[in-house]
Formats: structure tokens, sequence, C-alpha cells
């Protein structure tokens, strides 16, 4: 969009041509004419020496003359003006060419704007010449549509012109007379008003014409709008091209512009955007202004529309009553026409009255001459001729008298027939009168029936509007009312429509409210039940630890309860369906599902599916550990086969169960208490299979130990192998040894062991240095067999002698619980090597504690159930406070400390010593089992460390 858009080759080459002559150098702008010759603008260095005073002479020369003239000056330039000035003038020319190129930069800016307002104003013409055309295409459809409405409307008035006529003329033509005369002249009344109705539409076709003729002369108006519009487009066309043309002109010449030309082309291309801007406001002027004309044109237009259908409508209107009139007189001329023939009919019988009537008078005038005659005739009767003539005569006279005679007779008749016709006439006369007279009546009736008609039906429209009038005031009070109500209604209707909006704001701040109430309530309340299940806990845990005092003072044994998790075993389906639930806040009661009800049974703990060896050792470590004090401890698993038994006395490798952590503990306690203490731990390995005790250290498993009863009190086994323990790796070596004999003995471990008592009893031994005391305790540590009943497994043979053997040490030992319980001075301890053998634990001044062992499932339910009775009943136990045994190392008394026992004392507790009376483990017999265990004789002896080491498990 540069120049270069404008330097199109036959312009350029035409103001090239033009151009070239005259101008020989680029520096010249617009030709000037002096005198006919154009002659170039001085050029900038001409303006210089002119202001420098160089050189007065800028006349234009001709070109070989310039040249050397410049030379000349330039010469003259260089002697007179010091380096100083040069440098000046350099700095002038500088500037003045940046001066130049600011204002080429200026001219370009201006010839763009130019150009763009250019373009702007063709578009604009574009638009308008379109909007023109439509405008003048819409005018034309217009005035076509006004000029055939108008010529509808000529056609429509002539026609009603001259139905008016053609009706004025029926009325007032032939037929006026005979109306006049029959009596049955129209009112003058309907056509007054049809002459009226025909002025009223002559004025209406003269106003409809007159705003015809304004609306085209509107449209004339318009049209010479729109022609003075074009003259000025076509002008602005015109002045376009002109401005074109110099513009490239300008173009050209301003490629090498001096300053001056270039200010005036600036100047002048100034002027020319201003036109151009005036032109732009005037023709946007002519646009609105045009705009408005169309719409006052288009409103007019409406108008006249609107007036044309009016009038269209009441044409049509005009008609339909028009053409009801002509059949209303077509009905009345019918009417004459019928009376019309009747008085004709009336005329002719009157005529023939009358023709009848001139006959008779004529034959009457008639008579007188026929009498002469017959006289006459009498006269000449004398003479024969005469007589001839007479009797001719005669009977000429007969037939004239006969002819008289008829035309008497047909005198008489008309005679006859007139009177007749007169009478008739007088009573077609009558007839007439009286029919005009009733006609008239009738008339006359229907006028004042029509006017009563008109007069009740006004009236009625009268009451009507009344009755209208006054259901509208009444309405309009209804209204009133209404719309106050309704109003009211709104105002009510906005109030709720507020109180709606401001509702869920409402429910939300009062939810919120009541949110942060409740949650402060909650809040209130949880941190109270919090006190109150903490409080709770205090309670629960003071109760148990009286709860355990208590039993401790009485010599309760203790009971535990442990749930072992499913297993594969357990199977699936229903019967491997939970039935066992816990306690959430009492950790002592536990509940079975049985037969759609749920049992409870309380122990003295329960340990659920998830309870840890460690949990469970925790609660016996206590007990346990009171062994360290000399008190015998007895802890017994028991519980159906598979229920757990195994796994909580011995554990896994990993896991181990209450015999190796006890033992772990004892070493534990006993380093704890120092050197004040010297302890010895013996351990023995035993089995109860068949209700034969087996020593399963000793070198001959299948040697039959028997219980013995000591003769200075006790129990003791001949021959039992102890072993002195000083680790907890020497108790693992003994575990191993003690399972390696047990798994020797048997052809299915598992089997066996879950039909043979396990025993690990331990004998602690300690003597303190300080106070030459010695306590000796007993831990007795017992995986009892499966306490399934026997009756069930439907065994046989020695799986029947098994279960009997099984049956009768737990029957046993249910008995001894229950000889207890019921504080029978004869204890069946004997009736079983087991209660024998635990005698020592499960009476008298022994801990016992029992491990109730019970599978979730329900088909266990029942041997769970079994169990907890058991557990429930042995619970219930007392067995009488617990004694240590204490001897005096001086003297060799044994004391027996009666006073109630707390768990484990742990280091350094200080023990009552008494005089001593030897009521510790029996005495052993000992053998040197081939497993490099150094087995002791007595108790007292320093246990050998073991040689092999061994996993701790030992009845599996
Ligand atoms: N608390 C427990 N956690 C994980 N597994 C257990 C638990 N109690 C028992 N078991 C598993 O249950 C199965 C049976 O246990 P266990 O052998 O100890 O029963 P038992 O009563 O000693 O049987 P038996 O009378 O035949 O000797 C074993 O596989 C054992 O690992």
């Amino acid at each position: 969009m540069m120049a270069s858009e404008f330097h199109t080759p036959s312009t350029y080459d035409m103001l090239s041509k033009k151009h070239s002559p005259v101008f020989k150098t680029p520096m010249t702008y617009s030709p000037r004419i002096v005198g006919n010759k154009p002659v170039p603008s001085p050029s900038r260095q001409d303006l210089w020496k002119k202001e420098l005073g160089l050189n007065d002479d800028l006349e234009p020369q001709t070109d070989s003359d310039e040249n050397s003239e410049e030379d000349e000056a330039e010469e003259d330039v260089n002697r007179h003006i010091s380096q100083v000035e040069v440098i000046s003038l350099q700095k002038q020319l500088e500037q003045r060419n940046s001066q130049r190129d600011e204002l080429l930069l200026l001219v370009k800016s201006h010839r763009d704007k130019v150009r763009q307002y250019k373009s702007k104003l063709e578009r604009e013409e574009n638009n308008k010449r379109q909007q023109l055309k439509i405008l003048k295409k819409n005018y034309d459809i217009t005035i076509q549509e006004k000029d055939n409405l108008i010529s509808n409307l000529q056609s429509l008035a002539e026609e009603q012109e001259n139905k008016i006529l053609e009706l004025e003329q029926r009325l007032l033509g032939g037929n006026h007379e005979e109306m006049k005369t029959t009596g049955l002249e129209l009112t003058s009344g309907a056509t007054r008003k049809l002459i009226e109705e025909v002025k009223r539409l002559q004025n209406d076709k003269f106003t409809l014409t007159s705003q015809l003729s304004s609306a085209q002369t509107e449209v004339r108006t318009c049209n010479e709008i729109i022609q003075s519009l074009q003259v000025k487009i076509s002008k602005l066309e015109n002045d376009n091209d002109n401005l074109s043309k110099p513009d490239k002109v300008q173009e050209d010449e301003v490629t090498y512009p001096c300053s001056t030309d270039t200010e005036k082309e600036v100047e002048l291309l100034q002027t020319e955007r201003q036109q151009l801007l005036e032109e732009l406001v005037e023709l946007k002027k002519a646009r609105t202004k045009e705009a408005t004309v169309y719409k006052l044109a288009s409103h007019r237009q409406q108008q006249l529309e609107d007036e044309v259908k009016r009038l269209k409508q009441k044409l049509d209107d005009q008609e339909k009553e028009a053409v009801e009139r002509e059949a209303a007189i077509q009905q009345k001329k019918e009417k004459e026409q019928q009376v019309i023939v009747l008085l004709s009919e009336k005329q002719q019988n009157l005529h023939t009255i009358c023709e009848l009537q001139a006959q008779i008078t004529a034959l009457q005038a008639k008579e007188p001459e026929v009498i002469t005659k017959v006289k006459k005739v009498e006269v000449q009767v004398e003479s024969e001729e005469l007589k001839t003539k007479y009797a001719v005569s005669q009977e000429q006279i007969q037939e004239l008298t006969k002819i008289n005679d008829e035309v008497n007779n047909k005198l008489s008749h008309a005679h006859a027939r007139v009177l007749e016709l007169e009478t008739q006439l007088q009573v077609a006369q009558a007839d007439f009168e009286l029919m005009t007279s009733s006609l008239q009546e009738k008339l006359n009736q229907s006028h004042a029936e029509k006017e009563i008609a008109i007069a009740e039906a006004s009236k009625k429209l009268q009451q009507e509007v009344d009755r209208l009038r006054a259901d509208h005031s009444t309405f309009c009070q209804k209204l009133d009312t209404t719309n106050n109500s309704f109003s009211q209604l709104i105002e009510s209707f906005i109030l709720l429509q507020k109180k709606a909006n401001s509702f869920p704001h409402m429910i939300k701040s009062t939810v919120s409210q009541v949110k942060i109430e409740v949650c402060s309530a909650i809040a209130d309340i949880d941190t109270y039940n919090q006190e109150l299940v903490g409080k709770y806990h205090r309670e629960m845990q003071l109760r148990k630890k009286y709860h355990n005092e208590l039993v401790e003072l009485k010599g309760n044994i203790r009971v535990f309860c442990r749930v072992r998790p499913k297993i594969k075993e357990d199977g699936t389906g229903s019967q491997a369906d939970n039935v066992i639930s816990f306690d959430r806040d009492d950790d002592g009661l536990i509940y079975v599902e049985s037969k759609g009800r749920s049992q409870t049974f309380e122990v003295d703990r329960v340990f659920s599916e998830n309870s840890t060896q460690t949990e469970v050792f925790d609660e016996v470590k206590s007990v346990a550990i009171s062994c360290i004090d000399g008190f015998n401890v007895c802890i017994f698993a028991y519980g159906q086969t598979g229920s757990g038994k195994t796994y909580t006395m011995e554990g896994t490798l990993l896991d181990p169960g209450i015999n190796q952590r006890a033992l772990q503990e004892l070493f534990h306690v006993i380093e704890e208490r120092g050197l004040d203490w010297e302890y010895t731990v013996t351990v023995s390995v035993l089995e109860i299979y068949n209700e034969m005790i087996r020593d399963l250290l000793g070198d001959d498993i299948s040697f039959k130990m028997e219980v013995k009863m000591n003769p200075e009190g006790g129990l003791y086994i001949p021959g039992l192998s102890y072993v002195n323990v000083a680790s907890v790796e020497d108790v693992n070596k003994v575990f191993v040894v003690g399972q390696k004999n047990r798994a020797t003995a048997t052809t299915n471990m598992n089997e066996h062991s879950s039909r043979s008592h396990a025993l690990l009893c331990v004998t602690v031994t300690g003597e303190n240095k300080t106070t030459k005391t010695r306590t000796t305790g007993k831990l007795n540590l017992v995986d009892l067999a499966g306490s399934e009943r026997v009756s069930k497994s439907g065994a046989d043979g020695a799986r029947l002698k098994e279960a009997q053997s099984i049956n009768k040490s737990l029957a046993c030992l249910g008995d001894v619980i229950q000889a207890l319980r019921a504080k029978q001075s004869y204890i069946p301890y004997r009736n079983s090597k087991l209660t024998y053998l635990l005698q020592d634990s499960l009476g008298g001044d022994s801990k016992t504690l029992m491990l109730v062992q019970i599978a979730p499932v329900r088909k266990n339910e029942g041997e769970t159930i079994c169990s907890l009775n058991f557990a429930q009943r042995v619970r219930n136990v007392e067995l009488g406070a617990a004694t240590r045994k204490v001897e005096k190392l001086e003297n060799g008394d044994v004391e027996v400390d009666k006073t109630p026992q707390k768990s484990s004392s742990g280091p350094g507790t200080p023990h009552k010593v008494a005089p001593q009376r030897d009521t510790s483990c029996p005495a052993i017999s000992h053998r040197i089992a081939s497993q490099n265990l150094t087995k002791t004789p007595t108790s007292s002896s320093k246990p050998s460390t073991p040689q092999h080491k061994s996993t701790p498990g030992w009845k599996k």
C-alpha cells in the first residue's frame, strides 16, 4: 500500500511525458507558470545561497548555464566562507535534511490517511448506492401497491356510485306514479339514508384521493431527495476522481521534494483531507436525513394503508347494506306488478262494459227507425206488389223483430253483464280498497310494531346497557378490591419471597448454629463419656486389682481364656462361622452363640484371636515368676484338640509360648536380683500317656514312673531326670531332648501329643547370702491332652484306651475341682496320675492358673461351651492362700509364709525368713541321660551347661 500503488504505468508515463521537457532535475516541484512557460521552483541550494547572500540571482536559467553558474557560485563560496561557516552550513544542511525526512514521513502518513479515507469513502458510497437502490425499489413497490389500491378503490367507488344511481333511478323512476296511486311509496327515510351514505362515500373517496395525492407528493419529494443525493454522489465521485489524479502526480513528484514543496504539498493534502472530512460529514448528514425521510414515508405509508383498509371495510359493509336494500325494493316491486296486473284486468272489464253500453245505445237509437220502417211497410201493403213486398217486409220485420229481440236479449244480457261487471267492479274496488286499507293498516301496524319493537329493543338495550354499566361498576369495584388484594398479595408474596430467599440463609445459619451447639454438646458428652470411660476403666482396673488380690487371698484358681484364630482346618461354610464375641468394655466376658442364643461366660481374662503371645505372657508372667520367691505354681492349658494349647504353651520358633518366655523371665529376674541371691534352676520334662508317667529326659522312655509320697511330706517321682539350666539356651536344649525322646516313642507325633499330657517342671532354688535363707519354688507348665468328649470320637482298641485314659484324667481333674469347690475333706487326687502329680499345684498352698483354649467356629461350639463351663467351675474353686517355702540355712528350719502374696516381688524384694519345712519339689532320683545334659541328684546341685543347641519346642 505504498507509493508504488499509485505509480501505475499509464499515469506515470503520462505525467512524465507531460513534465519531462520542463523539469530536468528531480528537485523541482509542481510546475509554475511564468507567462506561458512553466519554470521550476527555486532549489534548496539556491535558497541557502539566497539566505547566505552568496547568490542573488535566483532567476531561472537554461540547463547549460545552470551547471556552470553553480560551479562558479561554489567556487565563490569556497573562496569567501571560512571552515567554521562550512561546518555550520553542513549542520544546517543536516538539520534541514532531518526536517525534510520528518516532513516526508508526515506526507507519507498523510497520504496513507488520505488513501484510507478514500477507501472508506468508496465503501460508504457503495453502501449508500446500494441503500438508495433498495430504497428506490421499495418506493417503487410501495407506489405500485398504492396505485393498485387507489385504482381498486376508485373502481369500487364507481361501482358503488353506479349502484346508488341505479337505485335512485329505480326509486325515482317510472314506478313512482303507480306507487303513489297504490300508496306503496318507499319511505323517504331509507332513500335519504342511502343518499347520505353515497355522499359520505363520495367524501371518503375525496379524502382518499387527497391523501393519495399527498402521498404521491411525498413520494415525489422523496424521489427528488434521492435524485439530489444521486447528484451529490456523482459529484462526489467526480471529486474523487479529480482527487485521485493529483495524488498520483504528487506522488511522482514527491519522490525528491524540496522542503518548500513538501510543505506546500502537506498543506494541500491537509486542505484536501479537510474537504474530504467535511464531505464525509455532509454525506453522513444526508444519510441521516434520508433515513428520517424514509422513516416518515414508511410511517405515512403505514397510515395510508390503515386508512385504505378501514375504507375498504366500510365499502364492504355498505355494499352488503345496498344488496339487502335492493332485495327489499325488488320484493316491493313484485307486489306493485301484481297490483298493476289486477288493475289492468279491471280496466279491460270496464272497457268491455263500455262497449256493450255503446252497442245498446246504438241499438236503442236504431229502434224508432225500425218502427217508422214498419209503419211505412204497413202503408205500402195495399198493392199486390206491395203486398208481397209487405210480406217480405213482414218477414224482414219479423226477422228484424227477432233480431231486435235477440239484440234486446243481448242487450238485456249485456245489461245484466254490465250490472254484473259493475257489481264485480264494485266488489273489486271494495276489495281493492279493503286490501289497500288492510295493507295500510298492516303497514301502519308493522310500523307501530316496529316502533314498539325498536322502543322495546332500545329499552332492553338501555336496560342491558344499564345492567352492563352496573355490572361494569361492580366489576370495577371488584377489580379495585381485587387489585388491592392483589397488590397486598403481591406485597405479601414479595415479603414471603424475601423470607423464602433469606430462609436458606436462616436455615443455614440456624443449622450451623445448631450444628455448633450439637457439636459442642456432643463434644461435652464425648468428654463426659471419655471421663466416664476413663473412670470406668480405672474402676475396672481397680476391680481387677482387688479381684486379683481377693483371688490371691482366697487362693482361687485363676482362669484365662484364649480364642485361637480361624485356621484352614476349620473349613468353610456355615460350620466355619464365628460364634465367639467379646465385650468391648469388660475383658473378662466372652459370648458364645449357641442354638440361636448367646451364652455369657466370665473368666479372669479373655484373650481374643488377635492377642499376641506377649500379651498372654504379660498376664501370666507375675504368677509364673512367683516360683522364684518360693511358690508352687501350676499353669495348665485346657481345651479340645486343636484349640491352641500347644501354641500357647510352647509357641513357635519365632514366637515362643509361655514355657520359654517364663524361663527367659526367670533368668532375667535372677540376673536382676544380683549377687545377693544365688539361684539354681532345674527342669524336668515328662508326659502322662495312658495313665503312665514318662520321663522325657530319661534314658529309657518306656520306664514307668510312679508318683510317691515323701515320708517327709510332699510328692516325688523316683527316677525322674532333673537338668540344671543356667540360661535360655540350656532350656532350649532341654526342650529339644524332650521333644526328640517323645518323638522316638511315638509313630504320629501330632496325634500322640493330642492324647498325652505334657509337663514341664521347673524348680527354682534361691539362696540369700546375706540372710542365709533358701527359697524353693516350683513351676509346673502343663499342656493337657485334648478335652473333647470321648464318646463322640467313636474310638476303639488302642484309641479307646487312650481316650479312656484322657477321659479319666480330665474327669478326675473335674472331680478334684468339684471337691475343692465343695470344700470336701477328701479330695480325690489319687484317682489319676495327672491330679496326683498336680496335687501340689491344684490345692493347698499353690498358685494355679488355667488357660482355657477355645476354637472360634460353629463346628466346635459344643466343645467350646463344655470347656468354658469347666473353666467357670474351676474359677470358683478356692485353694486357699498360696505359701512360700523359705528355709533358714543355719538351722535348717523351713518357714512357710502364709501372708497374702502379690505377683513376683521383683529384684531385691525382701523375703520373710521363717523356720524351714521341706515342701519343695519331691526328692527325685536322677539318672544321667545320654544327651550330655547334667542331671542333678538334688534340686540344689548346680546345673551343667547343655552341650547342644536346639529349638524351644519340645512337645511337637
Ligand atoms: N493364637 C494362635 N495364633 C495362631 N495360630 C494358632 C493359635 N492358636 C492355635 N493356633 C494354630 O492352631 C493349630 C492347632 O493348635 P495346637 O496344635 O496348639 O492345638 P492343641 O490344642 O495343642 O492341639 P492338640 O490337643 O492336638 O495338641 C496349630 O496349627 C496352631 O499353629
